[in-house]
């Protein structure tokens, strides 16, 4: 799926998607039906990718109105796909074209019954003409989702959710919206936004200045968090890419090493800005010295694998154990770092023992340590918009903030680290540690 950072300066408001919608319907005779039938899809894939197991329980929760329809939609597509499918209707339905469709789900196998504890319970029950405050029915469905295990998955925009400070809100996992990013959304630091495509024309996007997305490999498009990189991290980042993403399993750490070591010394000869970055920061002979400074030196190959070795946090190459790398270890690392707070959990979940494991590199940091973006790789020191979050998880999953790693010639717990490093605090957002 393709992953983009939209800005939330490029995101719409909900009116202005409103209008965009209106427009398309009067001017380019796109009926609601049409755009309808394309959001349930986009809907449907988004749980199929979700519970590839057809055997799970999906519970589609269901409104008078376009956001219940395009649920409908879902419900039938997945139906069709063999999926077990229920339907939750909190009051009757009975505006045509929802009618219509519910007619549709219902011949296509979905049943009429709201189950207990479902696998995965989707929120249909209302979009953009949501009025709060919401009848009983509506909260009391929220509040049971909301206190259970299922995946959560909302259409457009959760029910309940009309701006960052609602308070009782179905708290998806995963928002579908529409057509465009809107800015709202923006404020549900823990959910995955998607947008997906309703067929609007590029042109229509142009006319009321709105972002046109590359919807045309894929339809959905997953919006990536906002991520803080200082300066000096993001050339870094481009001379690691790809190095662990191959998923092998198969990788020593030496091994590891010495690929960057490798590339180190590529980069070196290149005069390459990131390596001058690494070697300054890391190796006590040139550490501080300029750029300029840096690449008049001669290095041998030796010297590049000292380097690989101290910016991994070993102070010496004879140090650098042989062992494999835990490559799920490393992917935790790498979703904490994107803010995927999701695909987070669900490791979690799996996995709990990982917010204790000691990462193999020389600080030994435990996943909670690299919530303070000091002391790891230099690579790995970026700031996640979500940070507060993802470290609020890792607490609940019984990460130990009181943990000391080895690093800077003594003993450091994550809040030591924190308040000593720049990066969080020079990040362009709010990053709040209060209920620590
Ligand atoms: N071009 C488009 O429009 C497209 C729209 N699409 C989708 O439709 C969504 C917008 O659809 P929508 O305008 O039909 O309204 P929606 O949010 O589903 O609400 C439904 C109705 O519920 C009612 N209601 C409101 N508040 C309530 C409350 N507190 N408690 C109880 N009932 C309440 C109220 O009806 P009323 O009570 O007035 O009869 C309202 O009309 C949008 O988010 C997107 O998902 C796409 O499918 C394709 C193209
Ligand atoms: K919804």
């Amino acid at each position: 799926m393709k992953e983009v950072f939209i800005p939330k300066s490029d995101a719409l408001e909900v009116e202005q998607f409103r209008d965009i919608d209106y427009y398309a319907v009067e001017n380019y005779g796109l009926p609601i039906e049409l755009m309808m039938e394309n959001a349930g899809l986009q809907l449907a894939n988004l749980v199929a990718q979700s519970v590839e197991n057809k055997s799970r329980s999906i519970l589609i929760g269901i409104g008078n109105g376009n956001n219940g329809g395009g649920g409908l939609v879902a419900a039938r597509r997945l139906s069709a796909w063999g999926y077990r499918v229920y339907l939750d209707l909190f009051k009757e339905i009975n505006k045509d074209l929802p009618k219509l469709q519910l007619e549709r789900a219902l011949k296509f196998g979905a049943i009429m019954e709201k189950i207990e504890d479902p696998d995965v319970w989707v929120d249909a029950y209302l979009g953009f003409s949501q009025r709060l405050p919401l009848p009983a029915e509506l909260t009391e469905r929220i509040s049971e989702a909301n206190n259970g295990q299922c995946l959560k998955i909302s259409l457009d925009l959760p029910t309940g959710y009309t701006n960052e400070d609602s308070e009782h809100y179905f708290q998806a996992d995963k928002v579908l919206t529409l057509a465009a990013p809107k800015k709202i959304l923006y404020g549900l630091s823990r959910a995955d936004i998607y947008v997906a495509d309703l067929g609007i024309p590029g042109a229509i996007y142009e006319k009321f200045n709105a972002k046109i997305l590359p919807f045309q490999d894929g339809n959905i498009i997953k919006l990536k968090k906002e991520i803080y990189m200082p300066d000096g991290v993001t050339s870094v980042i481009e001379l690691h890419r790809g190095m662990l993403s191959k998923g092998e399993s198969s990788v020593t750490i030496l091994e590891f090493i010495k690929e960057y070591a490798d590339r180190l010394k590529a980069g070196f000869e290149a005069k390459n800005k990131a390596v001058a970055i690494d070697i300054l920061n890391y190796y006590k002979p040139l550490m501080g010295r300029t750029q300029e400074e840096i690449f008049k030196e001669s290095l041998e190959d030796s010297d590049f694998l000292i380097i690989a070795a101290n910016v991994h946090g070993y102070d010496s190459s004879d140090k650098i154990p042989t062992e494999l790398i835990d490559i799920k270890f490393e992917k935790a690392v790498d979703l904490l770092l994107a803010g995927e707070y999701y695909d987070l959990k669900v490791m979690l979940e799996e996995s709990p023992h990982l917010v204790h494991q000691h990462s193999q590199f020389g600080h030994k940091g435990q996943l909670i340590h690299y919530c303070a973006s000091n002391a790891v790789e230099i690579y790995r020191q970026v700031v996640p918009v979500n940070l507060s979050d993802i470290i609020a998880l890792l607490i609940s999953y019984g990460a130990d903030p009181t943990v000391k790693i080895p690093v800077y010639g003594g003993q450091f717990d994550f809040m030591a680290l924190y308040e000593s490093s720049a990066h969080p605090h020079e990040a362009p957002f709010d990053i709040d540690l209060s209920n620590l």
